[in-house]
């Protein structure tokens, strides 16, 4: 997918200004809330007009001022997930199913609906009205109908925001499916960091009605680490190896982790604050913290007032912080030999 916006619409209040151009399969736009998002989705979507600026996606003119042009939304090809699943409360899940399906020209249909069916495990609710469906299940459906409808892109406009954090990672399997599966590219709208991580691969942030970065996740997640309560968290996947008390030990690349939160995965996603990694640079003796790793620094970087520390640990990566003061002090360099203690305590489970 190759996009390029340049419009401006304007509010009593606010005012929409950007100009930028974006290429993948996976791009995400993240803000905080009034910052513009789904104004600039609604007029990708040709569900309102820019004052001026065009609008090109593929190659193709959706929107010009000077050329007058507005292709209507219903021939844009751009299918859209909302926060809430907008189900037609009178058909049954395989009704809402194939009604992109039906409505898109044969050409243009290349995904079979059985295989949908099956990837989103949608098979065992194929007959019910979707008032019987719960949040989670209602946006399973949303996006399978998006699917159906074999978009040439799918807008994603927040949503996993109406569901509880327990489901809300579950579904996120299901709508990278997307493009993981399907192969349709997608923007991803979310005021979650954690989700546009999860998600995508390029993120336009949005401040302001205003473009203030174009990065990837990763970055953006170090930039803001000095900024941010939480410090920069580090997603850590690991496969379970044996259950010790009240403990779990889980293998994270070459390294053992010692877990105390319970997760009922195999191979659950954890949380790890950069604020719950203490460095060290030798060995400490007898440390109540059930976690020691022997690291490298790949490299450090600058983030507020902190400085980021790059680890290398059993051919995974780490980042904690430090403040400038202990990053002299404990010779923080790339390639140094570094000890990081973790306590089992400070992992958070997200599945
Ligand atoms: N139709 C409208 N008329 C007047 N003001 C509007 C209209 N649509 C949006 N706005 C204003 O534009 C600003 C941006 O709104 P927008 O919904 O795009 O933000 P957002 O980043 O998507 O926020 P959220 O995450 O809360 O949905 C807000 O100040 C909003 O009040």
């Amino acid at each position: 997918m190759e996009l390029r916006m340049a419009v401006d619409k304007r509010f009593p209040g606010f005012e929409l200004a950007t100009d930028f151009s974006v290429a993948g399969g996976r791009v995400g736009i993240f803000g905080v809330s009034g910052s513009g998002k789904s104004t600039l989705v609604s007029l990708l979507a040709g569900l309102s007009h820019p004052d001026q600026g065009e609008i090109v996606l593929d190659g193709e003119y959706l929107f010009s001022s000077s050329k007058r042009i507005s292709v209507p939304p219903e021939r844009r090809r751009i299918a859209m997930v909302f926060q809430n699943a907008c189900l037609f409360p009178h058909l049954s899940v395989k009704g809402n199913l194939l009604y992109g399906f039906k409505r898109c020209t044969p050409g243009h249909r290349k995904i079979d609906p059985d295989t949908l069916i099956d990837v989103l495990k949608l098979e065992p609710l194929l007959q019910r009205g979707v008032n019987m469906l719960s949040g989670g299940e209602k946006q399973r459906v949303a996006l399978g109908r998006a699917i159906l409808a074999n978009p040439r892109l799918l807008l994603m406009d927040e949503p996993l925001s109406a569901l509880d954090d327990s489901h809300k990672l579950q579904i996120i399997e299901y709508l990278r499916s997307a493009g993981d599966q399907f192969g349709i590219p997608y923007l991803f709208i979310s005021h979650s960091l954690l989700e546009i991580r999860l998600m995508t691969d390029e993120v336009l942030a949005v401040g302001g009605g205003r473009i203030l970065g174009q990065t990837t996740p990763e970055e953006l997640a170090r930039q803001r680490m000095g900024r941010s309560q939480v410090g920069y968290i580090n997603l850590i996947r690991g496969d379970l190896v044996r259950r010790l008390g009240g403990m779990q030990v889980y293998r994270w690349g070459d390294a053992e982790l010692f877990v105390s939160t319970a997760s009922q995965e195999e191979t659950p996603l954890f949380e790890l604050s950069s604020r719950d990694i203490i460095l060290f640079k030798k060995h400490p003796e007898a440390i109540s913290a059930r976690n020691l790793l022997h690291c490298k620094v790949v490299d450090t970087f600058a983030s507020g007032n902190k400085v980021g520390v790059e680890l290398s640990v059993g051919g995974q990566r780490l980042i904690a912080e430090v403040v400038g003061e202990a990053a002299d002090e404990l010779a923080i360099q790339a390639r140094a030999d570094i000890y990081a203690v973790i306590k089992a305590s400070s992992f958070r489970t997200l599945t």
